[in-house]
């Protein structure tokens, strides 16, 4: 344990996944825990300090530049920050356990992919990409999805994204990107947001861009939660078998929890309401032992493939379809214990696409290659120094040994005065792994040979085949949902320039998206531009229209009275209906009171996955408040129309609703027919629950969704 641990272990350290990995974690980490519990206060140096005043030259005097106790506290303070990651600032992870599903050692020699059962430590962080550290969960944009296992042949870690594509084909072209995505040069305009000029005239001057972009307009750019998101390893890596053999491979996370995505305006509302939407909800999960799940699936493929399906496998801006080739499930992760310090732990996590471990190689894909400079160079910027990989979070649990030496917070005291090999001075070591425990990593057979060039290859030559092969999958919702994304983004860009390049590009995937988007902004319908235009489709793409595997965590908020104690006590009745399921029920009315949750000032119709009026509740929910003027009594404590506004906004996001007895009048109020799909009418809590529950698991009533 740390020297300096005092205490009892903190309660929250015993929360976790209840396995042989998750026990390892908390052994390793627990060397690293301070506590300060029923200890005095010390300086850094651990001398005693009395109090909290600065040292002044008499009782109304100056500050003393001697007082070492002010100047440390200060200091420390000062340098609090270190730089933010140049991207994917915003984010949050949780420790978990891999197991393997079996031995997989005949397409790889990875350790921890060597028998059936096997646990490996692993610690997952999910982020947005564009915004700075303190911006808003819900900003529509790609999702970081990076995961490290701490293997016994050390940290491997794939560094991937809840989109399986991406932007460019060649990493020289990433501050392009992200100069194009971040806020203005001038004044810092737009925050966490791509709806303005140089975003868009990036998107539609680099058409290889137009694949990720669809995917992130489709829902897939404002996820429900982490736990509903899958992820992609994006590009292809190759696995290596003991032998040398070596397959290629594209990883996949897929959700055991399902797919999930708000709507647009549901994410505005939760980004002004609640910036930590996201977070909030994997940390509330983990906390309540709710664990959410992926299985790590690849698609194995030839080397002989690499160019088989049309396109090539060395271009991070193509899906391989999985009616080509299917994932194979190798193992599954869960994410079973929150971090016990933001900074230590999520933020000071350093992942690198090129830490890969024996029976893991890379490909010869060009934003691969360049990523394997950027992330540790970036991250030396980041830590200061060299000797990041020594901070816990990123310290392999396996021993180190090598002549790396010195740099800034060198943590270790190496007694190996011969820092060098060969050496015969120290026996020779650190020797070779291969004379000691057999294999070290090894590369496998490759050979490339060509005449220097700076170009794109010819195999990467059509970017727009795959855009209209994911727009021809969506279901009709869905591809409103592009639509509507799309007018709302280019409707904030002020270039007519850039608005007439977005369609034409448009053009070139589907001619009724680019005539759509078109009229949106004052641009007429163009002529089909119809290269590339087919119609083939594939399964596995959307963010809608499917069913939730587990309705762990969502949560169904009862709008209730106070004026009315049976309508509050039908929350009591409709949790113990919903529990086995693992919903959680908040008791919304007008002011806190026994058995009330929240006020109706203080909710939203995003805070649910499902709204239920309570019998007796319907008073609140008459159409005069919609008058504007202040309420009387009861009505004064929220704003005026809060109650309906919650309804109509649920049911306006696609989610369930339903009303109990006479809290139908409020759905009448609304205007909201109980004849549609995912609107529940019942006398009692008990009869309504089966209808909530397979509301829950639909998520999306996507009929509500008005289609032009
Ligand atoms: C397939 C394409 C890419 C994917 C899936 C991807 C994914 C990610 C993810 C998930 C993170 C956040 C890691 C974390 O949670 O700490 C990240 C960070 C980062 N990425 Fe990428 N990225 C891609 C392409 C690139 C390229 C081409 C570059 C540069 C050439 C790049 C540079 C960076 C940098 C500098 C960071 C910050 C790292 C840090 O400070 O620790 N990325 N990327």
């Amino acid at each position: 344990a740390c020297p300096y641990m005092t205490g009892e272990v903190d309660s929250r350290i015993e929360r976790r996944g209840d396995n042989d990995a998750a026990a390892d974690t908390e052994e390793f980490l627990s060397g690293f825990y301070l506590k300060d519990q029923d200890v005095y206060l010390t300086s850094d140096v651990g001398g005693p300090i009395e109090d909290q005043n600065s040292l002044s030259a008499g009782e109304r005097g100056p500050t003393l530049l001697e007082d070492f106790i002010f100047r440390q506290k200060i200091q420390r303070f000062d340098h609090e920050r270190v730089p933010e990651r140049a991207v994917h600032a915003r984010g949050a992870g949780a420790h978990g356990t891999f197991t393997s599903y079996g031995d997989w050692s005949n397409i790889t020699a990875a350790s921890f992919l060597s028998a059936k059962g096997k646990q490996t430590p692993m610690f997952t962080r999910f982020s947005t990409v564009a915004g700075s550290r303190g911006s808003a969960d819900t900003a529509r944009d790609v999702h970081g999805f990076a995961t490290r296992f701490y293997t016994d042949e050390g940290n491997f870690d794939i560094v991937g994204n809840n989109i399986p594509v991406f932007f460019i084909q060649d990493a020289i072209l990433f501050p392009d990107l992200i100069h194009a995505v971040k806020p203005r040069g001038d004044n810092e305009i737009p925050q966490a947001a791509t709806a303005h000029d140089s975003a868009w005239d990036f998107f539609s001057q680099q058409p290889s861009s137009l694949h990720t972009l669809l995917w992130a307009m489709a829902g897939h750019g404002i996820p429900r939660s982490f736990r509903h998101v899958d992820g992609f390893g994006v590009h292809t890596y190759r696995l290596v078998t003991d032998d040398g053999k070596t397959k290629l491979v594209k990883f996949h996370w897929k959700g055991l929890q399902g797919k999930a995505s708000l709507v647009w305006e549901e994410a505005q509302q939760a980004a002004g309401k609640n910036p930590d939407f996201l977070r909030q909800d994997l940390f509330e999960a983990i906390e309540a032992d709710r664990f959410p799940e992926w299985e790590l699936g690849v698609q194995i493929m030839e080397e002989e493939d690499q160019l088989r399906f049309g396109f090539d496998l060395f271009d991070p801006t193509k899906i391989v379809p999985e009616e080509l080739v299917p994932v194979t499930k190798l193992g599954k992760m869960q994410l079973n214990r929150n971090p016990l310090n933001y900074f230590a732990e999520t933020e000071q996590v350093m992942f690198q696409p090129g830490h890969i471990v024996r029976g893991v190689d890379f490909t010869e894909d060009p934003l691969l290659q360049g990523r394997l400079f950027s992330y540790l160079d970036t991250q030396l910027n980041r830590h200061g120094g060299p000797n990041f990989e020594q901070l816990p979070i990123n310290r392999p649990r396996v021993p180190i040994h090598n002549n790396n030496r010195d740099g800034a917070g060198q943590m270790f005291i190496p007694l190996n005065k011969d820092a060098y090999s060969p050496n015969t001075q120290n026996s020779g070591s650190p020797k070779q792994a291969n004379q000691t425990v057999g294999k070290g990593f090894f590369t496998s057979d490759r050979t490339t040979s060509g005449k220097l060039q700076r170009t794109v290859s010819t195999t990467f030559e059509d970017v727009w085949s795959q855009p209209r092969l994911f727009w021809n999958s969506l279901v009709a919702a869905e591809k409103q949902f592009v639509v509507d994304a799309m007018r709302f983004e280019t409707s904030n860009v002020k270039s007519d320039i850039v608005q007439n390049n977005v369609i034409i590009q448009l053009n070139r995937i589907s001619n009724d998206l680019a005539t759509r988007v078109a009229e949106a902004i004052g641009i007429s319908a163009p002529k089909p531009d119809d290269t590339f235009y087919h119609d083939n489709t594939t399964a596995h793409i959307g963010a809608f229209g499917q069913k939730l595997k587990t309705l762990e965590g969502l949560k169904v908020g009862l709008l209730a009275s106070v004026s009315n104690k049976s309508s509050i006590a039908e929350g009591a009745k409709l949790q113990s209906a919903l529990k086995s399921a693992g919903v959680d029920v908040v008791v919304v009315a007008e002011r806190l009171a026994d058995n009330v949750n929240q006020t109706y000032s203080g909710s939203d119709a995003v805070q649910f996955d499902a709204i239920v009026v309570a019998n007796g509740a319907e008073g609140l929910f008459s159409g005069k408040s919609f008058t504007g003027k202040p309420g009387k009594g009861a009505a004064s404590l929220f704003p005026a129309g809060r109650p309906l506004d919650i309804l109509l906004d649920a049911f306006r996001f696609g989610k369930p609703v339903a009303a109990v007895g006479n809290g139908k009048v409020a759905l009448r109020n609304g205007q909201i027919s109980s004849e549609r799909d995912g609107v529940y009418v019942a006398d009692s809590v008990e009869s309504l629950v089966k209808g909530v529950k397979e509301g829950l698991s639909t998520f999306k009533f996507l009929d509500r969704f008005a289609l032009d």
